[in-house]
């Protein structure tokens, strides 16, 4: 049995005028996040976690942010195509465990369905991934609403 662990981290800008995508749901909200694709912080970093663990390097290898296709992607597409990845070299998630930094808004309402439709994108119960929310005490970049941050981490297994 070989175990893998994998972590990823990402950062987003807030702007307005953009629906605010996070863990492949739109949370209702009065700004948005800039990005080539729809900016979804959190799908970026869960993508990244798994590239790690699997040792295929990052999301912007796959995905580069100066290929035109790639322009508003929703990202739960590209978590679909790195679980593609994962199925074609035989891994399967052990778990998943995410932290979505930001002053507001308010997440935790929103958190039961991201992690349902991230389980599904990734063919997994939804008991395997956690998503989790936290201020910065309105501290750095985050508590000064400049920017949403994500990390992740996820352990893989390959029978
Ligand atoms: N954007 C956020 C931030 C936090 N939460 C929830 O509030 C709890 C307390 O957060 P602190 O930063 O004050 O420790 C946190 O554990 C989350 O449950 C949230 O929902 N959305
Ligand atoms: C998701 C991608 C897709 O082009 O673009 P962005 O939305 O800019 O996101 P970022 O995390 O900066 O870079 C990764 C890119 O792969």
């Amino acid at each position: 049995m070989n175990i893998r662990v994998g972590q990823g981290f990402d950062v987003h800008r807030w702007i307005e005028g953009r629906p605010l995508m996070l863990g492949g749901i739109e949370v209702p909200h009065n700004q948005g996040l800039l990005g080539h694709s729809d900016a979804d912080v959190l799908l970026h970093a869960i993508c990244d976690a798994l590239l790690g663990a699997m040792g295929r390097g990052d999301i912007g290898r796959h995905f580069p942010d100066n290929d035109p296709h790639y322009a508003g992607i929703a990202s739960i597409k590209l978590v679909k195509h790195v679980y593609g990845y994962m199925q074609e070299q035989g891994w399967q998630l052990i778990n998943l465990d995410a932290t979505v930094i930001c002053q507001q808004p308010k997440l935790a309402p929103h958190i039961p369905r991201m992690e349902t439709v991230i389980a599904a994108a990734l063919g997994c119960d939804v008991e395997q991934v956690n998503v989790k929310a936290t201020t910065t005490e309105k501290l750095g970049f985050t508590g000064r609403n400049e920017g949403v941050a994500a990390q992740c981490v996820v352990l893989l297994q390959r029978p």
